[in-house]
């Protein structure tokens, strides 16, 4: 059983090491981070930082070359396979619903999997996790190509939460949105992560998002966390990559609305 102090993830001297002999490289270096309970933490950082890989190592695809990362108090790496989506849900970036199957097949995918339950009751526990994110029962027989962009995303998340899993995972979680259905998707993820008490990481690039969901950020670069912390705490660090990120003309934007004042420019 976890204490409830211990994080729901810790990542303790993490190296990630691809190739092999003299084409192999490091993208993250002993790299630390943990995330605590309620927390939704952004994961920002330059393309090819490894966030996608470090994603990936806590759902338990990808091994660490060396260190650790523990989710839940296991070995992450111990946890793929079945019954994983029982512990985390992962979101990807663009849904990767499965084409042939309908929105409620995609959903009730990992719990029919599992082969515990009878369908009737996979099938109620589906048709429940639809009508979580705002679809209707009518939405239920519908094929992925006949979906918007915004209600893709809602399936897919109605299947990464039908386990209940207590942390999930958001690769990109508004890419390829407008602006109306990428506000309606954050609004959705606040009051499931409140009304469900997730604990949520997420990949994005989108300052919108950022500042709309984080409780706290976390910024990848030269291999590993170089700061963490609230927000607008985090946009004041001293590095190139975060002068870009948060304090061009975009990122300027997006803090402005929600915090009521432009900061200076850099
Ligand atoms: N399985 C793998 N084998 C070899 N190299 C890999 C593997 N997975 C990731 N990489 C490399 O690791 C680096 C980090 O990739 P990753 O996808 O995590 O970056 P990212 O920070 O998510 O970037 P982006 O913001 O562009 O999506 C890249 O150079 C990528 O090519």
């Amino acid at each position: 059983m976890q204490a409830s102090s211990e994080p729901v993830v810790r990542i303790d001297g993490l190296w990630s090491v691809f190739g092999q002999g003299e084409s192999a490289f490091a993208v993250h270096q002993d790299l630390m981070l943990t995330v605590q309970r309620g927390e939704m933490l952004s994961l920002v950082g330059g393309s090819g930082t490894g966030k996608t890989v470090l994603l990936r190592q806590m759902l338990g695809l990808l091994q660490p070359s060396r260190g650790s990362v523990t989710v839940l108090g296991r070995p992450a790496a111990e946890m793929s396979g079945e019954g994983a989506a029982a512990r985390v849900g992962m979101l990807f970036q663009h849904g990767a619903l499965f084409s042939a199957f309908n929105v409620l097949d995609n959903i009730a995918f990992a719990l029919r999997e599992l082969g515990t339950l009878p369908d009737a009751l996979v099938r109620d526990a589906a048709m429940a996790k639809l009508q979580l994110v705002g679809l209707k029962p009518e939405h239920a027989t519908r094929m992925p190509a006949d979906l918007s962009g915004g209600m893709v995303k809602r399936v897919a998340l109605a299947r990464a939460l039908i386990m209940d899993p207590p942390l999930l995972l958001l690769d990109e979680p508004t890419a390829g949105l407008d602006p109306n259905s990428s506000d309606d998707f954050c609004a959705l993820l606040r009051e499931l992560h409140a009304q469900l008490g997730l604990t949520v990481v997420m990949v994005t690039h989108d300052l919108d998002t950022l500042f709309a969901l984080s409780t706290r950020v976390a910024v990848l670069a030269d291999k590993r966390v170089i700061v963490d912390g609230a927000p607008l705490d985090v946009a004041q660090f001293d590095h190139p990559f975060i002068h870009h990120f948060f304090q061009g003309e975009r990122g300027r934007r997006a803090m402005a609305p929600v915090h009521g004042a432009v900061p200076p420019e850099a």
